[in-house]
């Protein structure tokens, strides 16, 4: 059961604690089960990998879980012995990478209101509505006691006409219900609408400012975080938009409301009332901020739990092929596991905190009850005085019930919309407020890199190019070859300007990419085809217009027919209207890699970027990719970036890059001469293939 801990779970546990702010609690030496463990639970320490060296138990618990033994079981997970660490059960083993400034998120009140401000109308007809129900609340209960104050004078006096007596009263409570019934469905019908609005347009916003981001943002986030957000984060926010404003707003205006009615029908027990109602609010508002940090505790590892399944679905072949399912399902486990303590302790407290202030509540009911009773027996207090008085106590102890119960739902809004807003506030750190465009027939497509030096922001001081100066004329063909992670595609990039260059630019007919309309540049300039094409789960047709959504049919034929698509399109069923399936799976590589030129063709760039587009085929889809690509090329300045140097044979001129440096540049046939790093890369390439071929 109990097993030594490895590095990846050690830096599991040490992440877990590093990162989530709560106290690890150390219990002195293990007996036999956890409840011994915490009865002997003795001092609080920092966790690292020194104080190890004593034997014990670690807890991931906070104190309230210790003190109310919830998921004790679950909390014993780790424990020390003579310097190394155990674990209970096998944990992942993978690092689940955690979101950046999660807990760093404001929220933006200044942003809300901008996004309300267009349905004010709407939000203020909504309000006045939450009020008059309060009103109406406050105002029936009064109602109630001129009733009940009837059927006791009618029993005093049993001559009486009891409909005469009763009409006019049960009117006005008649109308007073159905007032009631209208504007509560008016409140509901009319907030519905400005938070579905609202959270439609922050969606939208949200992913408009997700797809304005630089690359070197989805360098660094996960799509199962940026899907989060979009997701759950606005979900989270709309539900406790719409209870606060409801609820909220309601229960405030009913505690005013009914203190006022309960100071007019009676100062002496409004005084009882009213003395506990500030103790409720303060307990509140403490025990609130405990349960807002619980809260985005918990939302973080739901997330993560997410981002596991996320990542292992969409790379579903790669667990498959590693047999990787248990490790995949363990993983999920472990961190649904945390996600539900987290959960479960948050509704642990809330539910404390509700029951708590209810028991409380209904003690000063009790207490209503008596003193209203002493008052009546002395003629103080009518009977119904005393009905409107405690209808309306109860008023305010629902009211404020209702207050605690939101606690739960602004905490999670607050700390969703304030995720929500962090991403819709931030603005992309490249600058492309350039609008330069050349039209068409003025393009001619002469690239130059002039002492170019780069470093990915992620790694400002792992430098993949410096001075690096290279010429490519308009019309021709240069390829980049060199061994593995030389800065190939890294030059591709700076050329589409995924990055901007630390120093030095990048020019396109001598004027500097920066100048450029970068909507343009990419859009429309340049098209590129990588080792892996990504296509869309759509129809052959719509992937192949993704470039152009205007082009015609006739258009997407042809391109096609250049990329010798058209050929094995028109073989499926359902031709150019086949599913692709998700990121393309259900066609084959060298299908996909066709569409992908289709669809960079449909573009017409005048600069076209192949980036090792053949290297993940076999040799026979190779030669038909080849030629697809040949005919793409023609008329176009191009880059070509290729590890099997057989495909750039034929290039106007190839650079040889050796740790981000040119080390040669010519022909084929005058680097094959030189017999220096080209050769050694052709002789390399060579003995690959004879001892590929022995193999088989
Ligand atoms: N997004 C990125 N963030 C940080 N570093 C990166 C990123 N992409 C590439 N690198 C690093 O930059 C260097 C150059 O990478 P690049 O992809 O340009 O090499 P390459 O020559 O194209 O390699 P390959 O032939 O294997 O595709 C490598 O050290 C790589 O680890």
């Amino acid at each position: 059961m109990w097993q030594l801990i490895n590095s990846h779970s050690y830096m599991l546990l040490r992440q877990r604690l590093s990162t989530s702010k709560r106290n690890v609690y150390l219990s002195n030496i293990i007996k036999n089960s956890p409840s011994n463990v915490v009865k002997r639970y003795i001092s609080v320490v920092k966790t690292s990998k020194e104080n190890c060296t004593k034997s014990g138990l670690l807890l991931l618990c906070s104190p309230w879980k210790l003190c109310t033994g919830v998921s004790l079981g679950l909390g014993v997970k780790y424990f020390i012995s003579n310097g190394s660490v155990y674990c209970k059960a096998a944990p992942s083993s993978r690092i689940v990478q955690r979101r950046v400034q999660t807990d760093n998120a404001k929220f933006d009140w200044h942003k809300l209101f901008s996004y309300l401000g267009p349905h004010k109308l709407l939000l203020v007809a909504a309000v006045a509505s939450a009020l008059t129900v309060a009103f109406l609340n406050v105002y029936i209960p009064m109602m109630l006691g001129v009733i009940v104050n009837v059927l006791a004078n009618l029993r005093q006096n049993p001559g009486a006409d009891f409909l005469e007596e009763i009409k006019l009263p049960a009117i006005k409570l008649l109308s007073l219900y159905i007032g009631q019934a209208t504007f509560t469905f008016l409140y509901i019908h009319l907030l519905s609408q400005v938070g579905e609005r609202v959270a439609t347009h922050m969606k939208q916003d949200l992913f408009e400012s997700i797809l304005r981001q630089d690359i070197e943002f989805f360098d660094r986030e996960r799509t199962g975080e940026l899907v989060n957000r979009l997701t759950v984060d606005i979900q989270d926010f709309k539900s406790s938009f719409k209870q606060t404003i409801s609820g909220g707003l309601r229960a405030i205006t009913q505690i005013v409301g009914s203190a006022v009615s309960l100071l007019v029908i009676s100062p002496h027990l409004t005084g009882l009332t009213l003395v506990c109602v500030p103790s409720v609010v303060i307990g509140g508002t403490f025990i609130g901020s405990l349960l807002r940090k619980l809260s985005r505790e918990a939302q973080t590892q739901i997330e993560k739990a997410t981002l596991v399944a996320e990542e292992a679905i969409s790379n579903m072949r790669t667990v498959r092929a590693f047999a990787g399912e248990k490790m995949e399902a363990q993983m999920f486990a472990d961190e649904s596991n945390a996600a539900a303590e987290l959960s479960m302790e948050l509704g642990l407290g809330i539910g404390l905190f509700q029951a708590g202030t209810n028991l409380f509540l209904n003690g000063m009911v009790l207490g209503t009850m008596f003193l209203g009773g002493h008052l009546m027996s002395t003629g103080q207090m009518s009977a119904g005085d005393v009905m409107a008085f405690l209808v309306n106590a109860q008023t305010v102890q629902r009211s404020v019930a209702q207050l605690s119960l939101l606690f739960g739902a602004v905490v999670k809004g607050v700390s969703a919309g304030g995720r929500v807003f962090e991403y819709i506030n931030k603005d992309p750190k490249m600058d492309t407020s350039g609008k330069k465009i050349i039209k068409y027939h003025e393009f001619h497509g002469d690239i130059e890199f002039k002492d170019v030096e780069f470093a990915y922001p992620s790694r400002p001081n792992a430098v993949v190019l410096k001075n690096f100066n290279l010429k490519i004329p308009a019309g021709k063909t240069v390829a980049i070859v060199g061994t593995s992670g030389n800065g190939k595609s890294t030059i591709a990039a700076l050329l589409e300007r995924f990055y901007d260059v630390n120093a030095g630019k990048v020019t396109i007919d001598g004027v500097d990419i920066k100048e450029f309309n970068a909507e343009w540049l990419r859009g429309r300039a340049i098209g590129l085809i990588s080792q892996e094409p990504v296509l869309f789960a759509t129809t052959v047709k719509e992937n192949i217009r993704y470039g152009r959504p205007d082009a015609s049919d006739a258009e997407v034929y042809q391109a096609a027919k250049t990329a010798n698509a058209h050929e094995f399109v028109l073989g499926f069923p359902d031709g150019y209207d086949t599913m692709v399936g998700e990121r393309g799976l259900a066609l084959s590589g060298g299908q996909k890699q066709r569409i992908a030129i289709a669809r960079a063709v449909l573009k017409n760039p005048p600069l076209l970027i192949l980036d090792e587009a053949t290297s993940a085929l076999d040799s026979a889809s190779e030669k038909v990719v080849q030629t697809a690509l040949e005919t793409a090329a023609k008329g176009r300045t191009v880059m070509v970036i290729a590890h099997r140097l057989s495909t750039v044979m034929n290039a106007d001129l190839i650079v040889v890059l050796n740790k981000g440096n040119i080390v040669e540049m010519g022909t084929h046939e005058q680097l094959k001469k030189l017999k220096g790093f080209y050769w050694n890369l052709i002789k390399q390439q060579d003995q690959d293939a004879k001892a590929k071929a022995t193999d088989s």
